[in-house]
């Protein structure tokens, strides 16, 4: 039976309701008194697992999960060995540098030498002050990155921008972007080429879905 591995948070339901829009039917994750990490979708066809939306490309990478959908954010991030099947064209961001409203930077390459940058993504913060050639002290968070900056605790952040809100009611602006993200849909490579329950089909039926929009 085909496996679908189910970002927790920001992407779920437009994923629920983009995979209802092909027959399958994981609606029962979004119940409030839900607390099944596992479901067989309403058909019978296929499971739904409910994991962390960094998690989903570990299910798909092992083959716990043929197929499943996470952010491009993630990916770049993590580099896991999957397939990158479709752009589902929802879960619209930005990966960009940001600093208080108030500080003399006018651009990432005016930052002094061993400034911190904060970020939960601090292989994309690496890679992008290495193709500066600018030497920094990449500072690791969770959550709440912003934090660092209106603390004091790093010059700088790498983070998420959507719809710049959270920037703006914490007093800090963007300076550059590093690439825009959206949801993708990924799967196991050897079970694509071959066609576990019919995984080929039901992609290219999200990808004809994806472009009429959820
Ligand atoms: N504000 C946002 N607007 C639109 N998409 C977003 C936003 N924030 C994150 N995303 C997208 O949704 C994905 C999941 O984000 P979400 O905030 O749900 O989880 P997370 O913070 O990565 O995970 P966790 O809460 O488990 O640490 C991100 O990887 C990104 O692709
Ligand atoms: O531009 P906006 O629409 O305001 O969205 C951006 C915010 O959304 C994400 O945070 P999330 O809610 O995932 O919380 P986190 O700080 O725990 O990562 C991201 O890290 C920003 O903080």
């Amino acid at each position: 039976m085909l496996t679908v591995a189910l970002p927790k948070g920001e992407l779920l339901k437009n994923s629920i309701r983009l995979l209802q829009s092909v027959g399958l039917d994981f609606s029962a994750f979004l119940d409030s008194g839900n607390r099944q990490l596992q479901i067989l979708d309403a058909s019978g066809q296929a499971k739904g697992l409910l994991v962390r939306a960094q998690d989903v490309p570990v299910y798909v990478e092992y083959g716990q999960a043929q197929l499943g959908i996470v952010g491009y954010d993630v990916l770049r991030e993590k580099q896991p060995q999957v397939a990158h099947l479709v752009d589902l064209q929802f879960g619209y961001c930005r990966m960009s540098v940001a600093v208080k409203a108030a500080s003399p930077y006018k651009s990432p390459l005016d930052f002094p030498p061993h400034s911190r940058i904060a970020s939960k993504y601090v292989n994309c913060a690496r890679e992008y002050f290495q193709s500066l050639d600018l030497p920094v002290e990449i500072v690791p968070l969770s959550g709440s990155v912003e934090l660092g900056p209106i603390t004091g605790m790093s010059e700088a952040i790498v983070d998420l921008v959507s719809t710049g809100r959270t920037l703006r009611e914490n007093g800090l602006i963007e300076l550059e972007t590093l690439y825009h993200s959206t949801a993708r849909l990924i799967g196991h490579p050897l079970s694509y080429r071959i066609n576990t329950g019919n995984m080929c089909e039901l992609s290219a039926k999200l990808r004809e879905a994806a472009l009429v929009g959820v």
